[in-house]
């Protein structure tokens, strides 16, 4: 029988199967597995269901030479925490959960737009503080989304999902930046580069991987060019941002607010953001619902499946 390691607990629903068709081990903490553990799980066990924070980095993979282990069925859609090229170079497949993330991703993207362009959280604070004094027409007001220009950096699934949700439910223009250009269900403009994007949109939406090749691609450059009255909103991973830059952005008015579900040293983030009541700051919830995590797990398990019997891994990265 395969030994397989799940590094997190999971949904009741993904844990019974688990448990009943693979005899799966699952860790018990909730936080990311040590290096000494990712090494042994590498070691010891045929298939692993890692997740975010799990830091399969190519040292990692040359302290486990050989691996027993097969297939890493990464939880989640994004796998920058995991070092594809070492893996495959080691012999291990790597497979993720896309799809199964989109609409609820995309959900808290519009959740991060409205709760910053109408200061939602600013708002609720006040309430909460006891020191809201009542309403006036000139109280905290903040910006209409509708009919505003959305700028969508990452037009895959999850960038789809925002741009439909933003054209056919607030009227927003949308425009992007991608290497060719993308057929979509709503009139969308494809911006010669970033810089130009960034210069003429209200909201500015990341949607794309992590990993080396995104990393800080939001510069100081990036929001220098962006207009003082324009929001970021980032769902994508927190390193696609530089993160000082977005603070001093902030703090010398040259963007209006930000709108963050990740975080470049997640989960630290810095005081100077948490003290700014221009920006919403959510903890990495894009995934969050029962339905939709026990949509990846299911995911992840189906991959471990067809491993085990031999089939395509249907979500093969
Ligand atoms: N906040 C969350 O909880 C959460 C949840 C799910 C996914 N995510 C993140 O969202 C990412 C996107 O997920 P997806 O399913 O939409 O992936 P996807 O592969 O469907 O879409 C990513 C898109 O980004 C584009 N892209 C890549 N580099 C680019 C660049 N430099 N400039 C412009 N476009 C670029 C790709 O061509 C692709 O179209 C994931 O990799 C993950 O990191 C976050
Ligand atoms: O990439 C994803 O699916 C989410 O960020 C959770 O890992």
């Amino acid at each position: 029988m395969a030994r397989v390691l799940i590094t997190r607990p999971m949904t009741e629903a993904v844990t019974a199967r688990a448990v009943s068709e693979f005899s799966a081990e699952i860790r018990a903490a909730t936080t990311p597995m040590t290096r000494a553990e990712i090494v042994a799980s590498l070691q010891d066990y045929d298939l692993v269901v890692p997740t975010l924070g799990d830091l399969f980095t190519a040292e990692v993979f040359a302290a486990a030479p050989n691996p027993r282990c097969r297939l890493l069925a990464n939880f989640g859609v994004g796998y920058n925490h995991i070092d594809v090229a070492a893996a495959q170079a080691a012999g291990v497949a790597v497979s993720n959960t896309p799809g199964a993330v989109t609409d609820a991703t995309a959900d808290i993207a519009l959740t991060l737009m409205l709760m910053t362009a109408r200061r939602a959280g600013e708002g609720e604070r006040l309430v909460r503080s006891g020191a809201w004094q009542g309403w006036h027409p000139t109280q905290m007001l903040g910006m209409h989304l509708t009919g505003k220009r959305l700028g969508v950096v990452g037009l895959g699934r999850i960038g789809d999902a925002i741009a439909r949700r933003a054209h056919f439910g607030f009227g927003m223009e949308i425009a992007y930046v991608a290497r060719s250009p993308k057929a979509t269900t709503y009139p969308a403009e494809r911006a010669a580069d970033l810089r130009a994007l960034a210069a003429t949109v209200d909201v500015l939406v990341l949607a794309v991987p992590g990993g080396d090749d995104t990393r800080h691609l939001i510069n100081a450059d990036v929001l220098a060019a962006m207009k003082p009255s324009a929001l970021l909103i980032n769902i994508a991973r927190g390193e696609v941002v530089d993160e000082a830059a977005l603070i001093a952005a902030l703090e010398t008015g040259q963007i209006a607010g930000a709108g963050l579900d990740v975080y470049e040293f997640e989960p630290k983030v810095p005081e100077a953001l948490r003290a700014m009541e221009q920006v919403t700051l959510l903890p990495h919830l894009g995934t969050a619902t029962e339905e939709v995590r026990s949509a990846m797990g299911h995911m992840a398990l189906d991959n471990l499946a067809a491993h085990l019997t031999g089939r395509d891994l249907p979500n093969r990265v």
